[in-house]
């Protein structure tokens, strides 16, 4: 379960955070996917279930959002990460992919790679990223497709490691066809913890309202 609340909302609180985090493991999570030191050190507080890390830079700070500084890889190894999530897409970036997993495993921990592609995740892989995500599959440039990228998921389950299905896993029987497509995990964020837009899919489809 991946909790990062809409910025600025009424969710958006390290203990708010740290509830979903329990609720999720209450429900049958396996681990934890958590943006930002305040709230990663709000929830190894309350568990030692496995938790991948992440900070995400507004984009005047890097082009690419997910953990692009060395800087961050340390802070999250301070506030307790067990895996951490880096962006592994082909853009330019302030730091190379090659350095923050080097980092991350001299860090003694486990790199993993988001990535929008096979070639990119092929990269991460012979980088020595031990988990692959199908992160960021829809999110590098034109219109996000509604429905999750499975077919990434099976691409990067042929390369080896760790596969971690992520993005747009909306129902449980897409988080289930992706297993079936080679996923070992499956990271579900919005449809669990971003009440927000839930409630507004539904208000969308009684009344027509939102997007
Ligand atoms: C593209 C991007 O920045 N994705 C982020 C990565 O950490 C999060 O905003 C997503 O919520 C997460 O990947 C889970 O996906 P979904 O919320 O679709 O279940």
């Amino acid at each position: 379960m991946s909790c990062q609340p809409v910025i600025g909302g009424p969710m958006d609180r390290p203990d708010i955070v740290a509830s979903f985090a329990l609720a999720a493991l209450d429900g049958g999570a396996a681990g934890l996917r958590i943006e930002g030191v305040a709230n990663l050190r709000a929830v190894r507080a309350v568990t030692d279930a496995p938790v991948i890390g992440l900070i995400k830079r507004d984009l005047d700070e890097s082009e690419v959002r997910i953990t692009p500084f060395l800087e961050d890889v340390e802070a999250l190894v301070d506030a307790g990460a067990d895996i951490i999530a880096v962006d592994a897409t082909e853009r330019p970036r302030p730091v190379s992919v090659a350095d923050l997993v080097a980092r991350i495993q001299t860090l003694g921990r486990i790199p993993m790679a988001d990535c929008a592609t096979a070639s990119e995740g092929q990269a991460a892989r012979s980088l020595g990223a031990n988990v692959l995500g199908s992160t960021l599959a829809g999110y590098t440039g034109g219109p996000v497709p509604e429905e999750p990228d499975l077919n990434l998921v099976a691409a990067l389950g042929r390369i080896g490691g760790f596969v971690i299905a992520e993005g747009r896993y909306n129902r449980p029987e897409d988080a289930a066809r992706a297993r079936t497509q080679g996923a070992d995990a499956v990271v579900v964020g919005t449809a669990i913890t971003r009440p927000e837009i839930v409630t507004g899919w539904f208000a969308h489809a009684v009344e027509g309202r939102r997007g």
